[in-house]
C-alpha cells in the first residue's frame, strides 16, 4: 500500500463565440513551470497565482492532456489499481469536450479505451477482458445508461464487506475493441441528461460515471490482476442568475449544487482529518468514496472558462482545487492468486480433489463457516438454494463437485485439480459445500430421529413385529402397500424432502426479505427513510411494552436499515436481544431521564449540532464551502428541519402526523391514546430520542428485572 496525493491538471477553454476578450484568467509560464493567474478584482497590476501539477492554456490539445497525465496513469490501471479522473469546474467551463470531445476530436474518455485495447494487444499470452459500466446520478439518483432510459430503475448503491461501494445491479458489457466501445457509448451519451441554458447548449444536467474494468489472468505467473478506470464528467456549479434557469432547470440545478457542496465538504473534512467524513451525505460523494481518501489513484481536471464574466467561478475552482490536491489516498493493487491459499487448501482440496462423481461431500466436525477461511461467503442466492435437491429426495443432494480431475497443469501440490480456480470461485463453492451441508445434516437428523422413533415402536410390544433377533436387520425393503397408502420409506423420504424444503424456502425467503428491505431502504429519500425507521421503532416500541419481544426484536432489527446509524436504537437491539436471551424482563428506560436526553439534543441542535452527521469542523465548514463554490443558496442542512418547526422547536403532537395514528387497530386497543396520555401525564412528552410521540409504561427503576 503507498500513499499518492491526488494529482490536478487545470485546463483553461477557448472563447466561444460571443465571449469578450479580457485577461482575467490566463495559463502562463513562470520561473520554469505554468500556472494559473486570476485578476485581482480591485488591482488589476496584481495577479494571483495557482500552481498544479499540470496547467493547460487555451491553446492545449486533447493529445497533450492526454499524453502528460492520463496515459502514465494506464500502468495503474494494469497493476491492478482504480484509476479515477474527474473534470470539474463551473458549467460551460469544457468538461465534457474533455472527457468525451467529439468525433474529431476525441476527448479523455475515447482516448483511455484506445490505449487499454492498444496495451492489452500487446498481451498475448495473458487472457484480458475489458468491461464497461456507465451511470448518471441525476437528481441524487443513479441510473444505468447502458439501458433505456424509460426501463432503467434507479440503482441502489451499496458496500461490500471489505468496505467498497459500488453501485448495485448495474449493467457490466464486455467489450472486445474500441469499435464496439464507440457504438455502445455512443447510444449510452444520448441517454445523458442534457438540456440547454444560458450558459451551455448542451449543458450536462447529471453527473456521469463511466467505469472501465481490466482484468488480465497470468498463467505463467497464477494471478489475476484487476484495475479499474473510473472516468466522471461532473456536471457544472451553476449560477442561476447566469443560466436563466427555468424551475425545472432549478431543481436540477439545486441538485447539482448540493451534491458539489458535499463534495466540498469531504475534501474539507478530509484535510482537516476528521473523523467523520460526510460521504453518504450524497451518491456522488459515496461513489467517489475510493477517490477521495480511499484506495485509488486520483486527478482532478480542473476546467476553467474564460474572462471576467466567470472570474468568481474560476477562484472558486482553483480553491477548491487546491484543498483538494492536499487529499492523500492509500493506493492499492488487486491482484490475486489463480491457486488455492493454505487455508483453502487445507479445508478445500482434501476433501474435494480426486473425488468420485456423486460421492455424498462429508465434511469433519470442525468445518464451519467461520473455518471456511477469511473469505467472504457470498450470500445465498434464490438459483443456489434451489438447485439443492428440491424437487426430489434425498438421494438428490449431488457432492459439490469439481468438473472432473484434470491433469495436473504444474500446479503446486494440493491444488491438483483446482486448475485456475480464482479465490472468489473456491470461495462460491465452499458457499455451496456448506449449504448441501447443511442440507444433509438436516436429512441426517432427520432420519437419526426416525430410526430413534423407530426403535422405540420396536421395543413397545407389538404383535404384529416380527421377534427381535441379535443379527443386523437386512436393508429395509419396501412392503407391499395397500392401496392409497404409501410405504414407509417412501413416506419417509418424503416427510424429509419436505422438511428440507420448508427450510430451505424459509432461508430463501428470509434472505429474500432482508434483501427487499434493503432495496427499498436504498430507494427512499432520506426523508421518508426516517420515517420509515420511526414507523417500526413505534411498533416495536408497542410490542416491546405488551411483553411481545421477540416481535419487538425482530422490527427493531427491521428499523437499523432505515436508520444504520442510530447508535440508541443498536443498543436498545442489544438490551432487548439479552433480556430475550436469558428470559428476563425488559424496561424502557425512565421518562425523566430521556425528557433529560431530550432537551440537551436540541439544545445542541440549535447550536449548530448535527446528530452525528458531522463534526463542528464540518458544520462550520458548510458555510464557508459553500461560499468558496457558489452556491449558498442551494444548501440544505442533512439532519436539521426534520421533526422540528422552522425556528427549531419540536413540532407539538397533533401538528405532525405522529406514528401512533398509522398504528394497526390490533396494537392499539391496550396503548395510550395521545389524550389518554395527556390525562394521565398531564402533559405532552416528546421523546428526543427518534423525534417522534411515543407511549410509553409508566416509570419503572432500572432497565431489566431478571424474571427468574
Ligand atoms: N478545449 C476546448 N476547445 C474547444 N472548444 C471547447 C473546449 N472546451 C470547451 N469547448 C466548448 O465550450 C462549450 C462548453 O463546453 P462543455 O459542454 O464541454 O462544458 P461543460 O463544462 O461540460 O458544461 P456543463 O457543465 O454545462 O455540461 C462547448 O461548445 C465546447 O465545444
Amino acid at each position: 500500500m503507498t500513499s499518492q496525493k491526488i494529482r490536478i491538471a487545470a485546463r483553461l477553454r477557448p472563447r466561444i463565440a460571443g465571449e469578450q476578450e479580457d485577461d482575467a484568467v490566463d495559463v502562463r509560464d513562470e520561473d520554469g513551470s505554468s500556472c494559473v493567474t486570476v485578476a485581482h478584482p480591485r488591482d488589476s497590476g496584481q495577479r494571483f497565482k495557482f500552481r498544479f501539477s499540470s496547467c493547460y492554456g487555451e491553446s492545449s490539445t486533447q493529445e497533450e492532456l492526454f499524453r502528460n497525465d492520463i496515459q502514465p496513469m494506464m500502468d495503474f490501471v494494469f497493476g491492478g489499481m482504480t484509476v479515477t479522473v474527474f473534470a470539474y469546474g463551473v458549467t460551460s467551463s469544457g468538461k465534457t469536450h474533455t472527457m468525451q470531445g467529439t468525433k474529431t476530436d476525441p476527448g479523455v474518455i475515447p482516448r483511455v479505451v484506445k490505449s487499454l485495447f492498444e496495451r492489452t494487444g500487446q498481451m498475448p499470452h495473458n487472457d484480458t477482458s475489458i468491461t464497461l459500466s456507465y451511470v448518471e446520478i441525476y437528481k441524487d439518483d443513479v441510473y444505468d445508461l447502458l439501458v433505456d432510459r424509460e426501463t432503467a430503475p434507479k440503482l441502489p448503491v451499496r458496500e461490500n464487506d471489505s468496505g467498497q461501494v459500488f453501485v448495485a445491479n448495474v449493467n457490466r458489457q464486455v467489450i472486445s475493441d474500441s469499435d464496439e466501445f464507440e457504438q455502445l457509448f455512443a447510444t449510452a451519451m444520448k441517454r445523458r441528461s442534457t438540456g440547454a441554458t444560458n450558459l451551455n447548449r448542451a449543458s450536462s444536467r447529471s453527473h456521469a460515471i463511466l467505469t472501465i474494468e481490466v482484468k488480465v489472468t497470468n498463467c505463467d505467473a497464477g494471478t489475476i490482476t484487476t484495475g479499474k478506470v473510473n472516468l466522471v464528467d461532473l456536471a457544472g456549479s451553476e449560477n442561476n442568475k447566469l443560466t436563466g434557469n427555468d424551475p425545472s432547470r432549478m431543481a436540477e440545478s439545486s441538485a447539482i449544487n448540493k451534491s458539489l457542496s458535499v463534495l466540498g465538504q469531504v475534501v474539507h473534512a478530509l484535510n482537516q482529518g476528521a473523523s467523520r467524513i460526510p460521504y453518504r451525505n450524497s451518491k456522488l460523494t459515496r461513489i467517489l468514496q475510493d477517490a477521495l481518501g480511499g484506495s485509488a489513484v486520483g486527478l482532478l481536471i480542473c476546467n476553467l472558462a474564460p474572462g471576467l464574466k466567470f472570474r468568481q467561478d474560476t477562484w472558486n475552482t482553483l480553491n477548491f482545487a487546491t484543498r483538494t490536491k492536499e487529499i492523500e489516498n492509500k493506493v492499492q493493487a488487486n491482484v490475486k492468486e489463480t491457486v488455492a491459499k493454505p487455508y483453502q487448501q487445507s479445508i478445500v482440496a482434501p476433501r474435494i480433489v480426486g473425488m468420485a462423481p456423486n460421492r455424498r461431500v462429508t465434511f469433519g466436525p470442525r468445518l464451519s463457516v467461520a473455518q471456511a477461511g477469511p473469505s467472504r461467503l457470498p450470500a445465498p442466492s434464490r438459483g443456489r438454494l434451489s438447485h439443492i435437491g428440491l424437487g426430489s429426495g434425498p438421494t438428490t443432494f449431488q457432492p459439490f463437485g469439481l468438473p472432473p480431475t484434470e491433469p495436473n497443469q504444474g500446479l503446486p501440490a494440493g491444488a491438483a485439480g483446482l486448475g485456475t480456480l480464482t479465490e472468489e470461485d473456491i470461495d462460491e463453492r465452499i458457499a455451496k459445500a456448506v449449504e448441501q451441508e447443511v442440507a444433509r445434516r438436516l436429512a441426517e437428523r432427520e432420519s437419526q430421529s426416525q430410526t430413534r422413533s423407530e426403535g422405540q415402536r420396536q421395543t413397545s410390544p407389538q404383535p404384529q413385529l416380527p421377534p427381535q433377533s441379535s443379527t443386523p436387520p437386512p436393508p429395509m425393503q419396501p412392503e407391499p402397500i395397500s392401496s392409497g397408502l404409501l410405504t414407509p420409506l417412501l413416506k419417509r423420504h418424503q416427510d424429509l424432502d419436505n422438511e428440507l424444503k420448508r427450510r430451505l424456502l424459509d432461508l430463501e425467503n428470509k434472505y429474500d426479505r432482508g434483501n427487499k428491505e434493503m432495496q427499498l431502504a436504498d430507494v427512499l429519500s432520506p426523508v421518508s427513510k426516517k420515517r420509515t425507521g420511526r414507523a417500526y421503532v413505534a411498533l416495536a416500541r408497542a410490542h416491546s411494552e405488551k411483553g411481545d419481544l421477540q416481535v419487538a426484536l425482530d422490527l427493531y432489527r427491521k428499523a437499523t436499515t432505515y436508520a444504520p446509524d442510530n447508535d440508541k436504537l443498536r443498543e436498545r437491539i442489544i438490551e432487548i436481544e439479552y433480556a430475550v436471551k436469558n428470559n428476563v424482563a425488559y424496561i424502557s428506560e425512565p421518562r425523566g431521564q430521556k425528557r433529560r436526553k431530550a432537551k440537551g439534543k436540541k439544545r445542541g441542535k440549535k447550536d449548530g449540532h448535527t446528530g452525528g452527521c458531522e463534526t463542528d469542523s464540518d458544520h462550520n465548514q458548510t458555510a464557508s464551502e459553500n461560499n468558496t463554490l457558489g452556491v449558498v443558496d442551494s444548501v440544505e442542512h442533512p439532519v436539521a428541519g426534520q421533526g422540528k418547526n422552522r425556528d427549531g422547536t419540536a413540532q407539538p403532537l397533533g401538528d405532525k402526523k405522529n406514528m401512533l395514528s398509522k398504528r394497526p387497530a390490533e396494537l392499539t386497543d391496550d396503548l395510550e391514546t395521545p389524550a389518554k396520555r395527556q390525562k394521565k401525564y398531564g402533559k405532552r412528552e416528546f421523546d428526543g430520542n427518534d423525534e417522534y410521540w411515543i407511549t410509553r409504561a409508566p416509570p419503572r427503576d432500572g432497565r431489566m428485572v431478571p424474571t427468574a
